[in-house]
């Protein structure tokens, strides 16, 4: 279906002319958050452009790069993004998407609402009363109908996937059914570098191509510098088309538009608001950022567990989210990656990478204190700073030893921790390991879910926009990606982006425009 996206800008190859363009109103990013709101607005008849940094490669040509190739092309970074570890944390290592449908084409799928306990918070705490559990239900509802969320069937379970399962069963935890946004997956494990058969629901295959329908235009490999103000209106924005050698800047879009939305994802949004000049009086902005930290562990079994088979990510364990603060993913990583990471050297390495069948593998995430900032970087690019409070650091050593359990459990012969340098653990060594002493530099961690450093507050004191997503001092600025989140969510946050998202667009198609 993406191959019907018309996707690109009027001038030819090579052509040198700098653009302006007029429209209602303009779309910063086409990610999780911005292809959802500018598909609601195009459909209630408003002009509608989508400017996206990153190119357009349509999934059925995503899917079928090499995974390096995916890297290069469509990953921020090409996956390299590091949040610098403070306060004796560890560094974390984030990875978003750069290109048309955002960081959703490089999802597992997996979809949860956000937890009601969370909303709860929200609505009660923090002074979103909209946001209440019943008052985001409907939001939920359109989203989950709009990219086909499933439940994935026992069936698509790897053989390592049960295994653990087995073992957290053994202590009182149950796997559950994971549900995604798919429609004829065939569980062939690949979805973070692309759907090679077109199966998983981003929003290049699900909003996108109705926005286009309804009229929206979508400009790839165009970067958004600034945003226009007026006083307290924003009148546009000046963007490059990065339409010259090996994507270098060219020429200049400029944008007129009656209202501008901000979804450049939390990495960039809030630079973007303090490149325009946005950042007086938002003390919050660029703070507050949350990562959900992540971990994974492998175990060897003496049976082959094959993990390769089945849905990418299949199940979880959420028994210890709502007092702990940890959640438990399936998972499963291509082989060749897996192999790339196993730990030693000559003959010892290649003894654990021939034994890459024998391994299982799961994640740990989780739910994080708001640690982390983003600073405009020196050469265009984000810098991150993450400082883990005491709270989560503490949970790191609790979720490696019940994953390690659950898999000793299941009959595990040993474990391979997240811990730079250790060598493989059996249940004593596990017992033994000094985890809770282990520096947090030495500690593998990961994100692919940075939330919140355009925080949503009931005051500018200490949030960036309100309960409809309007930057504070502003008349119709607006955000709606994955940094407005009000704290981290414990869950995969793709779904609660674009229910918000949803929200945030038909409160926007109330109001008159000027
Ligand atoms: C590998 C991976 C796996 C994931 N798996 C899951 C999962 O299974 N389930 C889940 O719930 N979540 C998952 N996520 C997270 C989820 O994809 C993101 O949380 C979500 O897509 C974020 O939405 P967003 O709108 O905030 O930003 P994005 O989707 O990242 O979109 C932001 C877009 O803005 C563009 N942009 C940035 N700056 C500019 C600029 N100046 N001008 C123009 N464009 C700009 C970017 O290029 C990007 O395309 C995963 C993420 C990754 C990286």
């Amino acid at each position: 279906m993406s191959g019907m996206l018309h996707i690109g800008h009027g001038l030819s190859r090579g052509e040198k002319r700098d653009v302006t363009i007029d429209c209602d109103t303009v779309v910063v990013g086409s990610g999780a958050g911005g292809a959802v709101v500018a598909t609601h607005l195009a459909e209630a008849g408003e002009r509608v452009v989508i400017l996206e940094e990153g190119p357009h490669l349509p999934t059925l040509d995503h899917g079928a790069l090499r995974q390096s190739e995916s890297l290069r092309h469509v990953w921020s970074d090409a996956g390299m993004t590091l949040a610098w570890g403070l306060g004796g944390g560890p560094s974390i290592n984030v990875t978003t998407g750069r290109a048309i449908g955002g960081s959703s084409i490089l999802t597992g799928g997996v979809c949860f609402r956000i937890p009601d306990h969370v909303l709860d918070g929200w609505s009660n705490e923090l002074g979103l009363t909209e946001l209440s559990p019943k008052g985001m239900e409907s939001y939920f509802d359109t989203v989950e109908r709009d990219v086909h969320v499933e439940e994935v069937p026992e069936s698509m379970r790897s053989r390592g996937t049960r295994l653990f399962g087995e073992g957290a069963a053994m202590h009182g935890a149950k796997l559950k059914p994971m549900r995604r946004n798919t429609r004829g997956c065939d569980g062939c494990g690949r979805c973070n570098f692309g759907c090679p058969h077109g199966a998983k629901m981003s929003v290049d295959v699900s909003y996108l191509p109705r926005a286009i329908a309804a009229g929206a235009v979508i400009w790839s490999d165009c970067a958004v510098k600034s945003v226009k103000m007026d006083g307290r209106r924003a009148v546009g924005v000046e963007a490059r088309l990065l339409d010259g050698p090996r994507g270098r800047a060219r020429s200049r879009l400029s944008v007129r538009s009656k209202r501008v939305v901000l979804a450049a994802g939390a990495m960039h949004t809030p630079r973007l608001l303090r490149r325009s000049g946005i950042d007086r009086g938002l003390p919050a902005l660029g703070k507050n950022l949350t990562l959900h930290p992540s971990f994974r562990v492998m175990a060897r079994f003496d049976e082959p567990v094959r993990s390769w088979e089945g849905s990418l990510q299949s199940a979880y364990v959420d028994h210890y989210e709502k007092d702990e603060g940890i959640l438990f993913n399936s998972l499963s990583i291509p082989n060749g990656v897996l192999a790339a990471t196993m730990p030693g050297f000559g003959k010892r390495y290649w003894s654990r990478a021939r034994e890459v069948a024998h391994l299982a593998i799961f994640g740990g995430m989780i739910h994080d204190d708001a640690g982390g900032r983003v600073f405009n970087g020196p050469l265009g690019h984000p810098i991150l700073t993450y400082d883990m409070s005491r709270r989560d650091k503490a949970r790191i050593p609790r979720l490696l030893r019940l994953m390690g359990e659950f898999f000793f459990a299941a009959g595990a012969r040993e474990v391979v921790l997240p811990v730079f340098g250790s060598a493989p653990v059996d249940a004593d060594g596990l017992r033994n390991f000094p985890l809770e002493k282990v520096p947090g530099s030495k500690i593998e961690c990961s994100s692919q879910h940075p939330l919140g450093s355009c925080q949503m507050g009931s005051s500018r004191d200490h949030s960036v926009v309100d309960q409809n997503g309007k930057v504070w001092g502003t008349d119709n600025l607006h955000v709606a990606c994955g940094s407005i989140m009000p704290t981290s969510l414990g869950v995969n946050p793709q779904l609660a982006i674009m229910s918000m998202a949803t929200r945030i667009a038909f409160k926007l198609r109330e109001q008159k425009l000027s």
